[in-house]
């Protein structure tokens, strides 16, 4: 996969070459290119915001500034032969759950807009969405000061999904919502510590046993706390044993 990123805080995307992050990119799973803005700008003050029309608060990033940077960042995709797909982070986006992460995880090239002050000229986008699948993306319900943080969690949240990425593929497939429900409390050694002891089951050995034991407290931790999940259950995925919780 190859990520492309387009920002005025180039540094604020380090922590992606760091880590399992960057072993991936060590490892030829992910190629990743931070490009600067501000590239595209022409004048002195390398401008890359103007005031909003119609008045009110803040600024609005220039369609013609990031209108050139996603030429330039999208063509080398078109030479490669994949359409990128363009993903913008905005509190006014479709919700990025894992599901989402799952569905980008499947995708050869994805480019990431970060926009700051009161975001991006529309046109930007609309003019964008002629060319390539665009998605905009929201990370929760709160607004930050630009898209980076947005970018960093949706792209490790994506690559870590990649084959070859985490040492033990089944990492992934025990995430919490991959099976629609919150994960349960984990434990390892010593198996007292403050005198808390680690729950028997789990030093049973008995694998049907601690497997139903860790669905019965992922089925209690999401009813506590994220019941939206659980109404979202299809029928078919709660099992007679789960219906007797
Ligand atoms: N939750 C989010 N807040 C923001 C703010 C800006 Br400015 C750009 C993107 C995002 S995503």
């Amino acid at each position: 996969m190859r990520v492309d990123v387009i920002t005025i805080f180039p540094d604020y995307l380090s922590p992606l070459r760091e880590a399992l992050l960057g072993k991936a990119i060590d490892k030829g799973l992910l190629e990743l290119g931070v490009h600067d803005l501000r590239k595209w700008t022409y004048d002195v003050h390398k401008a890359v915001d103007d005031s909003p029309f119609g008045g009110g608060p803040g600024m609005v990033m220039k369609p013609q500034v990031w209108g050139e940077a996603l030429e330039e960042v999208c063509a080398g995709a078109v030479t490669r032969g994949s359409t990128p797909r363009l993903i913008v982070p905005t509190p006014a986006g479709r919700p990025f759950t894992q599901a989402v992460a799952e569905e980008l995880a499947r995708e050869s090239h994805l480019v990431f807009a970060c926009g700051r002050y009161e975001g991006i000229d529309q046109r930007v986008i609309d003019d964008a969405a002629t060319r390539m699948p665009v998605e905009e993306l929201s990370i929760g319900d709160y607004v930050l000061v630009g898209g980076e943080v947005a970018v960093l969690a949706i792209v490790e949240a994506v690559v870590r999904l990649l084959p070859g990425v985490l040492g033990n593929p089944a990492s992934h497939q025990q995430d919490s919502f991959s099976d629609g429900l919150l994960e349960g409390p984990s434990y390892t050694r010593p198996v007292v510590w403050k005198d808390r002891e680690v729950p028997e089951v789990l030093r049973s050995g008995n694998h049907a046993a601690i497997a139903r034991w860790r669905r019965d407290r992922a089925l209690e931790r999401t009813f506590e706390r994220r019941p939206d999940l659980l109404a979202a259950l299809p029928d078919s995925e709660l099992d007679k044993q789960d219906r007797k919780l």
